[in-house]
């Protein structure tokens, strides 16, 4: 049984999507909860500015034959949805990162909250050598004008910007603000729908590109069926894996970019591994989130030149903020059922036919 490449995620097929099986596919075999847990430590990072409406990163990471994985989906996903989170931790840990790496370094883009255009230079000292940089936008409480401010004091340290309004706007207000913000390298998920998508997309000149219409959606190929993308964000955790990110890449005809979900080192190093395998000259990855941890779970790890070195990861409690006995309970018990789902074999990232983590 092999690992897949990516299933079909609508759950309306058995099989697999058109992805090819992973050539590099090896047999693994669920482990149990009670294994994950012999390793598992909670953490609870404090971050340096409140980022997607948090100011401390919750996660779980456990040790396997090949290293570690992570398993952190947010708090407000439910067991169906965080059950992909667990599938790419399990095959972080137990199968380790795919071949081949064509690549040691990554160029990672910095990631700038949703701060004041006065603090964007201390935010941009986090990431020093980044040629990219994304600027979340369409907070809640910000005006178009504390937008644009932000979004120009970033350019004027680094020319490419790309903002990330994660679904927040309609399509009217999508258009207007992407002409209020001047020159873009692309607009990240302006708008929930994969319609609203191709609405803005006909509308403007600039780029868009899919990230929760792909990790979050039943099929992640329909925001490529209905043209509405330019560009492809792929973030591991949600998606289930390394080697599914890597085999939705063969399928989607764009340019695709390996971003974090706000994981841990652990998490990172998986991103990071993904995305050295991607073939070709991919742009700069959304991996540079560590800067936004005030401790983590491994030594600070700064981006040298925009690049960030790819390696395995050893975590040290020392570094990180364990959490309290009530968060590390929440977390045991939702691995559980999470791990249930799996080991069920009826949840899409397993059991599929011709392979897939089974129980
Ligand atoms: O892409 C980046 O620069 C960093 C990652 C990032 O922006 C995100 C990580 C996790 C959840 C989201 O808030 C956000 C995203 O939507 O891409
Ligand atoms: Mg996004």
């Amino acid at each position: 049984m092999a690992v897949t490449a990516f299933p079909d995620r609508s759950g309306k097929n058995d099989g697999m999507s058109s992805a090819h099986p992973d050539p590099t596919g090896t047999d693994l075999v669920l482990p149990s909860v009670d294994e994950l847990l012999e390793s598992a430590m909670v953490v609870a990072l404090p971050m340096r500015r409140r980022f997607r409406g948090i100011t401390v990163r919750e996660a779980m990471i456990f040790r396997g034959p090949a290293g570690w994985g992570e398993f952190a989906p947010f708090v407000e996903y439910d067991d169906s949805e965080s059950a992909w989170w667990l599938a790419a931790g399990i095959e972080a840990a137990y199968l380790g990162p795919p071949p081949p790496p064509l690549r040691d370094r990554v160029a990672i883009n910095a990631t700038v909250p949703a701060v004041p255009a006065v603090d964007v230079p201390d935010v941009l000292a986090g990431f020093p050598g980044a040629q990219a940089a994304k600027v979340k936008v369409a907070e809640p409480g910000c005006s178009l004008e504390e937008e644009v401010a932000r979004v120009e004091a970033v350019r004027a340290l680094i020319p490419t910007v790309r903002v990330d309004a994660n679904a927040r706007w309609g399509v009217e207000e999508a258009v207007t603000a992407i002409r209020a913000f001047g020159e873009l390298e692309y607009v990240e998920q302006p708008c929930a729908s994969v319609e609203e998508l191709a609405a803005v997309r006909a509308a403007v000149d600039t780029p868009i590109a899919a990230d929760e219409s792909i990790r979050r959606a039943a099929d992640p190929m329909r925001v490529v069926r209905a043209g509405a993308a330019d560009v492809a964000i792929l973030k591991v955790a949600p998606l289930g894996g390394m080697r599914r990110v890597l085999a939705l890449a063969r399928e989607i005809p764009m340019d695709v970019v390996v971003s974090s979900a706000l994981d841990t080192a652990v998490g990172i190093s998986a991103g990071l591994a993904t995305a050295a395998a991607l073939p070709g000259q991919p742009r700069a990855c959304g991996l540079g989130t560590g800067s936004l941890f005030v401790t983590d779970v491994a030594p600070p790890n700064p981006p040298i030149a925009g690049e960030l070195p790819v390696a395995r990861v050893e975590p040290t409690t020392a570094m990180a903020s364990v959490a309290s006995p009530d968060r590390v309970q929440w977390w045991t018990r939702r691995l559980r059922r999470c791990h249930e789902l799996l080991s069920s074999g009826r949840h899409p990232a397993t059991g599929s036919p011709g392979g897939g983590l089974s129980g």
